[in-house]
Order: structure tokens, then sequence, then C-alpha cells
């Protein structure tokens, strides 16, 4: 009996708030807008391809250990598998699931031509020399080969990854076929074929996409405070870039905890004392402040930028901020939306507000392919059009069908999926 991917409860939120439930509740919720049938719902659902392999690492001391790593592309309809690679010591194949879902439903909301996949290892960076980290990426790149290529599936980072580690996939991937591949990652090191802009592309987009919403109500981004949870790749240039706009920035926080000060942070001091010490804990001339608290703080701008299900029902009835940008994957549980939209707070869902990531990605691809590339501004000036029309059609669907900002920009990209299915005749 194969496993039934699908929620069957599209009114009401899932019993469960782990990622891949919140997942398929978001796409059976979709399929009701959009009176699919229970077939297409099936094909919709159900994960295309998945990879579970053994990453044996030999530790610097000489001892060995195994790690799982995973790799699902979730659907391919629209193009090869795009999505990022994750180590944290929480990942497993259903969080896999989920996020390659999401990217799946992103892509094709920001039209670019992609099919979601995502990958992962079940290790705590943190906890590994590089050394270490090149051995398991180069394993986990080999054992899993069959399923990657710029024409099948292209990684890029995601927790616990960055443009170093993609390097090395690439350079695993580009020995093993005898030639240089660049176009089989995306975020890599520009000397090895990255992109201008990519670094910084998932925030700048969720700062495009606040924006937008904020003047969608008549308010600018240099009227307003921020709190950003999660002080990574995401977080980090997006409390940079807020500050920039003149935000207001109170709080920020990575997993040790966070700092918050109600005039606003020093955002360029604060990012030096992260480069000097790991953390933003300890930073001088502000308070202490849980990452739950964070989430409660009285600002007009939350944005979770860390982990999945972090606003749940009972923090989502604490939230004060009136915007939540879903700079991270699945930072909200069905409940918690559903609580959110009950109070009025407007979310810029995950797969708008966090796509300017893969949409420069998407630039990369295409750069390495042609082996010619572009300069910043032509990146940035792209990405800001592409964002915004994004934006545009998104709020133009939730306004004309009185439905969340989510479930408009579910509709568009699942909409665009099954479209691919039903012209290609995958689905009869
Ligand atoms: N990188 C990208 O281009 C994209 C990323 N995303 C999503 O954005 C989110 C962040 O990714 P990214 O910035 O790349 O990852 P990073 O690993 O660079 O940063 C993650 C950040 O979250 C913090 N963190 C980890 N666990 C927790 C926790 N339990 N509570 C609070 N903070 C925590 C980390 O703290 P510490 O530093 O102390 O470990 C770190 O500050 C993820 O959901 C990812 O899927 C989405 C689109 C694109
Ligand atoms: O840049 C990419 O290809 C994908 C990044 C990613 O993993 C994401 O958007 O969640």
């Amino acid at each position: 009996m194969p496993h039934d991917y699908r929620s069957p409860e599209p009114d009401d939120p899932p019993a469960s708030s782990a990622p891949l439930a919140t997942a398929q509740h978001q796409l059976a919720r979709a399929v009701e807008i959009l009176s699919y049938d229970e077939g297409l719902h099936e094909v919709l659902a159900t994960p295309r391809r998945e990879m579970r392999v053994a990453v044996p690492l030999r530790r610097d001391d000489g001892r060995v250990q195994v790690f799982t790593g995973y790799r699902v592309q979730h659907n391919i309809s629209r193009g090869p598998g795009k999505g990022g690679l994750r180590y944290a010591p929480g990942v497993d194949i259903d969080e896999v699931r989920a996020l390659a879902m999401w990217m799946t439903w992103k892509c094709a909301v920001v039209d670019v031509p992609y099919g979601g996949a995502k990958g992962g290892v079940t290790i705590d960076p943190h906890a590994h020399s590089a050394a270490e980290l090149e051995r398991v990426t180069r394993r986990y790149t080999s054992e899993i080969m069959p399923m990657i290529g710029p024409e099948r599936d292209i990684m890029a980072p995601d927790i616990g990854t960055d443009e170093r580690t993609m390097a090395w996939v690439m350079d695993t991937y580009s020995v093993n076929r005898g030639f240089t591949i660049p176009a089989v990652t995306t975020g890599k090191p520009l000397a090895v074929g990255g992109s201008l802009g990519r670094p910084t592309a998932t925030s700048q987009g969720v700062v495009h996409t606040a924006r937008a919403a904020l003047r969608a109500d008549g308010v600018e981004l240099a009227e307003v405070s921020a709190a950003v949870q999660g002080f990574g790749k995401v977080g980090s240039h997006a409390a940079r870039l807020l500050h920039e706009a003149g935000t207001r920035v109170v709080a920020v926080s990575d997993q040790y905890g966070g700092v918050q000060r109600a005039d606003g942070l020093d955002v360029p001091a604060l990012l030096e004392h992260v480069a000097g010490t790991g953390t933003v804990t300890g930073f001088g001339d502000a308070d202490a402040v849980s990452n739950t608290d964070l989430l409660a703080l009285d600002v007009d701008v939350l944005v979770p930028a860390a982990v999945e299900g972090v606003i749940d029902g009972d923090t989502a009835g604490r939230v004060k901020a009136r915007w939540v940008v879903e700079g991270a994957n699945g930072p909200t549980t069905s409940e918690g939306d559903r609580v959110l939209a009950e109070r009025g707070v407007v979310v810029v869902p995950d797969i708008l507000a966090n796509a300017g990531g893969v949409v420069v990605s998407y630039f990369e691809w295409v750069q390495a392919n042609q082996a010619y590339w572009w300069t910043e501004q032509e990146i940035a000036e792209r990405l800001e059009q592409r964002m915004l029309a994004s934006h545009a059609s998104v709020s133009a669907l939730a306004r004309a069908e009185s439905v969340t900002l989510r479930e408009a920009a579910l509709t568009i990209g699942v909409r665009r999926v099954a479209e691919a299915h039903q012209i290609r005749g995958l689905y009869p």
C-alpha cells in the first residue's frame, strides 16, 4: 500500500505541527480552492523521486561515524529539481519532503523553470571541523550522483551549508564527470562560477516583498520597527538591509538566544560582534531576549528567518506585529496561520517572501550555462522586477478571491505545476 501524502482536511488545521503536515495541509487547501479532483491532488502531493544514503565519515581523530543523507525531488514537471542542502541534527525524510514540496510551489510562483527538490544530512555542522564537513559533503555528493546535474537537479545552500559547501559539491560532481560543470550548484563562490548578488538575494527578496506589503497599506519601511529571528545567511542580511532602509531593527536572535534594544540596534556594530564571537548574544548596549519572546515583541514587522514551526497557534496569539514576512521556510504552522489570519496579521508567505534566493540561483545557472556573467546592477534590477511582479500577482489574486496571501501564492504555484502535468500528458 503506497504512502498517502495527501492531507484529508483542508478546512481544519492538522493535529500535527510537523513541517510535512503543514505542507500537505497547505496543498489540500489550494486543491480545494482550485477544485481539483483527488487524482490530481495525489499527483501533486506525491514526491517524484527520493534517495536515502549512508554517509560514512572518518573523523579527524580516526573514529568512524555514519550519517544519513537524503535528496528528494518533489516535482520536476516544470524543469529540473532545484533546492537547498541542509545540515542540521534534526533533518529527517519528512522534513526534506516538506521543504522539497515548498520549493516546487516557490519556483512556480516566481516562474523560474524548475521543479522542487531539497536535500539534507542529519548532522550538526557546529560539531565538525571544516575537513570533516568537506569529507561528508564529498561522500554525500558521490552517493546522490545519479540524481543530480545541471539538467536534473541543482543544489544550493540552506541551513548549515554555505558557498564553500557548494564548491565542494560542484568539484566532486565535476571530478566524477571528468570536466568542470559549474551549473550543478548555485550559491557558489564567484571564483568558481558563482553569481554576484546571490549571497544577499534571499534577504533582498524579503525586503522587496516587505516593502511592497507595507506600501499596500500606505506605510514605508523607514516608518516601522522590526524583529528578525535567525541571524544566519538570510536573517543577518535581512536585518542589515532593513536597517539600511531606515527600519528600526529592535531585536535579532540566533540559536543561542537574542538581543533587543527598544530604540534600535546598531546593526553594523552587531555584525562586527557576530564576526568576532559567532553569536548575537552578549552584544553590548542591548538586553537579552529569548527566541520565543522575540516573536511576541511590540514591533510592526516580524521576520522569522530561522527554522520551521516557530509560529504555532499559541505563539500566533501573542504576535503583535502587523506584518509577518517569512524569510524561513515553513515558520508558521497551519494553526498559527489560522490564528494570524483571524487577528488580521498580514503574512507574506515563505514561497513568495524568500524566493529571491532561488531567483538569483536561476540567474546563476543561466550565467553558468552560457559562461557569461552579468553585472551586479543587472542582477539587482532583474531580481527586484521579478519579486515585485510576483508580489503583485499574488496580492491581486488575494484581493480578487478574498483569500490570504499564502492561499493566493499557493494557488498560483500549484496551478502552474498542475498545468505542466496536464499539458505534458503525465496526468490524463
Ligand atoms: N539560504 C537561502 O538562500 C535560503 C534560506 N531559506 C530558509 O531561511 C532559513 C534560514 O536559512 P539560512 O539563513 O540559509 O541558514 P543559516 O544556517 O545560515 O542560519 C540559520 C540561522 O538560524 C539560527 N537558528 C538555528 N536553529 C534555531 C532555532 N531553533 N531557533 C532560533 N534560531 C535558530 C542559526 O543560529 P546559529 O547561527 O547560532 O546556528 C542561524 O542564525 C531556513 O528556513 C531556510 O530554509 C529560504 C530561502 C533561501
Ligand atoms: O537557491 C536555491 O536554489 C534554493 C534555495 C532554497 O533552498 C530555498 O529557497 O529554500
